[in-house]
């Protein structure tokens, strides 16, 4: 036996053992909590038995409380030690067919011996031999297996820096207990796992990247110093897995004091949600928060206004090019996303601490309660000196009072009397029950007229209920009135008057533009006072170059305590708000000792092949570097006709799932085209047409726009007529860009007429 034989032998051999010693865990694991689950079963049946409930003087009452109060101590610490078994467990039944990836030999410096640490998704600890058979990946030595190549090496644990040396750096593939491979390395990480790693298949969720992270991708992960970390990588370069790995990182590194609650993660779109859903709950921990900005836009200001879908307004775009509306709706979009839009903002709102805020007239039944004017009148007298936020909650004060007394005006009004007839039967036995009551506490009564005044005190407040919760809210101040007020002032921009007359008609018809939606939003939470979240420590924004330079700002207003890693690339900016001039546009956000910058230029997701002709698309991909993984060549296919052409498309899907692979997209440019594509196709193959509404994927031939494919990959992708009309303006290049870059093994481009002049011949 050679000795390489023989240490493969002993390595199966500690596997086999590793393994038998996690079983066993598990089984007590499982049964411990098998009895937690059933204490916690019987701890609610008896919780009424077990709390003495006696409320007949204070000194019972404190006592029945503190009884709850510790039931209910008992049942959520149950309740977490069993969520935190069912964890354990989870990650366990992980371990038990592939405990590790890695073993890293370690002499650590002024220490006899060398250490051998072996690194899987979990930690594993021998309470018999007293020590840990398995370290968790996000464990401080463990980074020496991501950031070394044997020789010295270091590491930061919490408190102080080690150095020593890496003599041994060893890889695994051990799948259901087996060692399938085993490579010892010289380099940063060996390209044989990651060849294995990348060579499979795509899926509809995403995996976890923890045995193959690469260097520059740890350096994002462990990141904790700075305010803004900024990922400027290119497409398939791992910047959504290392946002998940960091994301469990953290949840790792700071588990005493963080939960997964504490993190924000912003996705460019539902779908994309899904398919990183899977990530964190495989390496053992909760999914972050996750939302779109669409979302969020909608959660805010939906109540009251129709916000168009960013996905709307990027078909305008693509859909109305050369058209006059088309320019000026251009002209509008990437006004009001900028900088300068933000700052003439600010400038107007600075004016409005002395005048020109426009106020709603409070009614009700029709019937001038305060009228705009006296509000107006009030707010501006409380003097500038205050900010406005704190004068409109003055004013709010004042009209809560103001409007009280109206209400008890009110009761004896005609109406009143007249709605108390229609009253539900409900409504008369509260009123009844009430009356009662009041009856024992006083010594006269007389019951009709009693009745009478609570069902009119009930049918005024009930009218009075939504006022009381607008004013609250300083629903009072008209801010659709401000900002259209504001468009009304000169702005230096092309078309104006036109943007003003769009932006307006939108307005009045109770409609927000999406390149109107954040500032309108800035406006109210200017004016209204910004209500900042606290609770998000760490905020992620994927896809970044698909948001404004003024949605950064927002964010940050709106985040101003929370640490920020933002991921994007430049060459997939798609939008018209987009932001093509890179991500260092976001140092203004913070000092500059407050950020790092990181580059990814390394491609993982496509072959080789696809590689080099995905940068040649781009007007310099010069930085852009392959992973050697070799496949065969993107395939052009020019097509006489349109009927040609859906031949082509289906002949080459068929190759592709012949050729096994199961996940194929064809792209279209636009959800308009994806619609007429599919009804020329469907009856032809099976085939699922992905639209805005649609939020997880399946396997199997899919049709979708370009935009819902972004941050997704297929095994083999068809570019849906890439002719010179779909994508020969220099703003469509990116969209080619994005939408080849999905294909992880295999890429064909069919199109009519001319091709793209961006497809180098
Ligand atoms: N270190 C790694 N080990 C194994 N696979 C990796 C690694 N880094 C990236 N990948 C794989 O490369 C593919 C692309 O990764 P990811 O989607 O994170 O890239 P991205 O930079 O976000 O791409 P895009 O901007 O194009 O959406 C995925 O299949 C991912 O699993």
């Amino acid at each position: 036996m050679t000795n390489w034989e023989n240490e493969r032998e002993c390595e199966q051999k500690r596997i086999e053992v590793v393994i038998d010693k996690v079983t066993k865990m598990e089984h007590q694991l499982k049964q411990s909590a098998g009895e937690a689950t059933s204490d916690i079963v019987s701890i609610r049946k008896r919780f009424w038995e077990d709390v003495t409930v006696n409320v007949e003087n204070e000194d019972e009452t404190i006592e029945t409380v503190a009884s709850i109060n510790q039931q209910t101590e008992l049942l959520s610490e149950r309740e977490r030690r069993q969520k935190h078994s069912m964890k354990q467990i989870a990650v366990l039944n992980r371990l038990r067919t592939s405990p590790y990836f890695a073993r890293i030999d370690f002499h650590e410096k002024d220490m006899k011996e060398s250490e051998q640490i072996y690194i899987g998704i979990g930690t594993f600890y021998d309470e018999e031999r007293e020590e840990f058979l398995i370290y968790d990946w996000r464990a401080p030595i463990s980074s020496v297996y991501y950031d070394f190549s044997p020789g010295p090496a270091t590491y930061t644990a919490p408190s102080e820096k080690v150095s020593g040396e890496l003599l041994l750096k060893r890889q695994f593939i051990i799948r259901n207990g087996v060692l399938e491979g085993m490579f010892d390395t010289g380099e940063a990480i060996r390209d044989d796992l990651l060849q294995e790693v990348l060579g499979k298949q795509a899926n509809t969720q995403m995996k976890s990247i923890v045995a193959t992270i690469q260097r520059e991708q740890n350096i994002i992960i462990r990141n904790e110093k700075s305010r803004l970390l900024l990922v400027q990588g290119a497409a398939g370069s791992g910047k959504t897995s290392a946002a998940m790995q960091r994301i469990a990182y953290l949840l790792y590194r700071y588990r005493e004091k963080m939960s997964a609650e504490n993190i924000l993660l912003f996705s460019p779109n539902p779908l994309f949600n899904s398919y990183v859903a899977n990530v964190l709950p495989e390496l053992g921990e909760d999914n972050m928060q996750q939302t779109t900005f669409q979302q969020y836009l909608l959660a805010m200001l939906g109540g009251n206004f129709e916000i168009e879908d960013v996905f709307d307004q990027l078909e305008f775009v693509l859909n109305n090019k050369g058209s006059l509306k088309y320019t000026t709706r251009m002209n509008s979009i990437q006004y009001k996303s900028s900088l300068n839009y933000l700052q003439g903002m600010n400038e107007y709102l600075e004016t409005l601490k002395s005048e020109g805020l426009v106020f709603k007239h409070i009614k009700v039944r029709g019937k001038l309660l305060v009228s705009a004017m006296e509000i107006s009148k009030y707010f501006y007298e409380l003097g500038s000196e205050k900010s406005i936020p704190n004068r409109l909650q003055i004013v709010s004060g004042w009209l809560l009072k103001k409007i009280k007394k109206f209400e008890k005006l009110e009761r004896k009004e005609a109406w009143v009397e007249e709605e108390i007839q229609y009253l539900e039967k409900e409504d008369y036995l509260r009123s009844y029950r009430i009356a009662n009551k009041q009856q024992d506490e006083r010594d006269s009564f007389d019951e009709v007229e009693q009745e009478q005044r609570i069902l009119s005190e009930y049918v005024v407040k009930k009218r009075f209920k939504p006022l009381y919760r607008k004013i609250k809210s300083l629903d009072f101040l008209d801010v659709r009135s401000i900002y259209k007020k504001m468009l009304e002032t000169e702005w230096p921009v092309t078309d104006w008057k036109e943007i003003r007359s769009l932006t307006i008609h939108e307005l009045s018809n109770g409609r927000l533009l999406y390149e109107d939606a954040t500032p309108f939003l800035y406006m109210k939470k200017q004016l209204e006072g910004f209500a900042t979240n606290s609770q998000i420590r760490f905020l992620f924004i994927d896809e970044a170059q698909d948001y404004s330079p003024f949605q950064f700002a927002f964010l940050k207003n709106l985040f101003p305590k929370s640490k920020l890693t933002i991921l994007g690339d430049f060459n997939q900016t798609i939008y018209a708000h987009g932001n093509n001039e890179g991500l260092d546009i976001l140092t203004y956000l913070f000092e500059k000792n407050e950020t790092e910058k990181v580059i990814l230029n390394r491609s993982y997701r496509s072959t080789k092949e696809i590689v080099e002709f995905t940068k040649s698309l781009l007007l310099d991909g010069s930085q852009i570097e392959p992973f050697n993984r070799q496949g065969k060549k993107p395939v052009l296919v020019y097509c006489e006709n349109q009927e040609h052409h859906t031949s082509e498309v289906l002949k080459k899907t068929k190759e592709f799932i012949e050729s096994g692979h199961k996940t194929i997209a064809i792209i279209c440019k636009t959800q308009a085209e994806t619609n007429l594509a599919y009804e020329e196709l469907k009856g032809k193959m099976e085939l699922k047409r992905i639209g805005v509404g649609k939020t997880t994927f399946t396997d199997g031939v899919m049709i979708i726009p370009s935009y819902l494919a972004k941050g997704i990959e297929f095994d083999a992708v068809i570019i849906y007529n890439a002719s010179e009309d779909q994508y020969g303006l220099e703003s469509e290049r990116k969209l080619l860009y994005t939408s080849c870059t999905r294909a992880m093994h295999e890429l064909c481009i069919c199109f009519t007429g001319e091709m793209s002049p961006f497809i180098p011949h």
